[in-house]
C-alpha cells in the first residue's frame, strides 16, 4: 500500500461519518421516529493476500484480507445497483464493456479493482446506502485540453446509491456535497498542488442523479460525450426538417476545486 493511498484511507474514515441520522414525522399523528444508519468501510488493496502490502487498517475492511465480508458487502453493493439501475446496465452492457458477459459479472468485476474505496451505510444489517471511489488519474477534464489528453489527479466516483427507502432526507447531499466534496477533496487538495477534483459518470437519462450532481456545482467535463448539434435534412417534398441527435448513453461530470 503506498503511503498516499493509506493516507487518503484515513482522510475518508475522518470525513464520512460513522453514522448518518435522520428524522421521519408520521403525517397523520405527528409521531417522531429516528433512523440511524451505521458505517462500513472497505477498501480494494494492490496485489494479492499474501502481499507484504496488505496491511490491517482499524473499522476498514482490507477486501483481500477478508474476503468473506468483503464480498457481502460488495454483493449488496451490486444487488443495490441491480434495483436502481439494472434495467440500463442491461441495455449498455455490451457498449460500455465491450464484451457480451452479464453485466453484472463486468460490474463485480470494476468493483474489485484496486484502489477502490467503499463507504458503506447500514440500517440493522441491510444495506440504507454506499458511495464508492477512487483516487485516480483522468484526462479530458481541463478546459481548453482539446485533444484531452492532460491527465489530472482526481477522486472519480463510480457509484452513489440510497436505498428507496432511504431516499429525500439529504442522505446523497450529505454524502455528496459534505463529506466526499468539502470534506474528502479539499484534505487532498491540501496534498496535491495539481489535485483537480471530483469526477463521475452518469447514465444522460438519469435525471433525478444529474439534478443532484447539477446543484452541487458539478459540470459536463469539456472532454464528456455530447450530443451532437440539431441539422437540417430536406424532406421529399422540398422542406426540411430539424433532425434532433440522441443524448449519449452518459455524460462525464466533474467539479473542480482550485
Ligand atoms: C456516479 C453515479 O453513481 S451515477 C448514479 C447515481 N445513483 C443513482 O441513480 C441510484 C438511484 N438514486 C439514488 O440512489 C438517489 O436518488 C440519489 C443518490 C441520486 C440521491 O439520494 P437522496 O438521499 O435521495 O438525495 P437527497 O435526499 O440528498 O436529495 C438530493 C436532491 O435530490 C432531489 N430529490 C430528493 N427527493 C426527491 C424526489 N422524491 N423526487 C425528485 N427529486 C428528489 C432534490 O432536488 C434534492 O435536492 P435538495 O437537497 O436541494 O433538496
Amino acid at each position: 500500500m503506498t503511503p498516499m493511498f493509506h493516507q487518503f484511507l484515513k482522510i475518508c474514515m475522518q470525513d464520512f461519518p460513522e453514522t448518518l441520522e435522520y428524522t421521519n414525522t408520521d403525517g397523520n399523528n405527528g409521531t417522531a421516529t429516528t433512523t440511524v444508519l451505521k458505517r462500513e468501510m472497505l477498501f480494494i488493496p494492490e496485489g494479492d493476500s499474501n502481499s507484504q502490502d496488505n496491511i490491517e487498517i482499524p473499522t476498514c475492511v482490507n477486501y483481500r484480507l477478508h474476503k468473506s465480508r468483503g464480498n457481502h458487502i460488495l454483493d449488496s453493493c451490486v444487488q443495490l445497483i441491480d434495483e436502481h439501475l439494472g434495467a440500463k446496465y442491461r441495455r449498455a452492457s455490451r457498449t460500455m464493456y465491450g464484451n457480451r458477459k452479464p453485466w453484472k459479472a463486468n460490474k463485480l468485476a470494476e468493483m474489485k479493482s484496486p484502489n477502490l474505496v467503499y463507504v458503506s451505510y447500514w440500517d440493522n444489517g441491510a444495506l440504507a446506502a454506499f458511495a464508492s471511489f477512487m483516487l485516480t488519474e483522468e484526462t479530458g477534464l481541463v478546459e481548453g485540453d482539446a485533444a484531452h489528453e492532460v491527465s489530472v489527479p482526481v477522486i472519480y466516483l463510480y457509484e452513489v446509491h440510497v436505498a428507496c427507502v432511504h431516499r429525500g432526507h439529504g442522505i446523497g447531499r450529505r454524502l455528496l456535497e459534505r463529506a466526499l466534496c468539502e470534506g474528502v477533496a479539499r484534505h487532498v487538495r491540501c496534498l496535491y498542488e495539481e489535485f483537480f477534483g471530483v469526477a463521475l459518470t452518469v447514465f444522460s437519462d438519469n435525471t433525478r442523479a444529474r439534478r443532484l450532481y447539477e446543484a452541487l456545482g458539478f459540470y459536463r467535463a469539456p472532454g464528456s460525450p455530447a450530443a451532437g448539434a440539431p441539422t437540417t435534412r430536406p424532406t421529399r417534398h422540398g422542406g426540411e426538417r430539424v433532425v434532433v441527435p440522441r443524448d449519449p448513453l452518459y455524460y462525464v461530470y466533474c467539479l473542480h476545486m482550485p
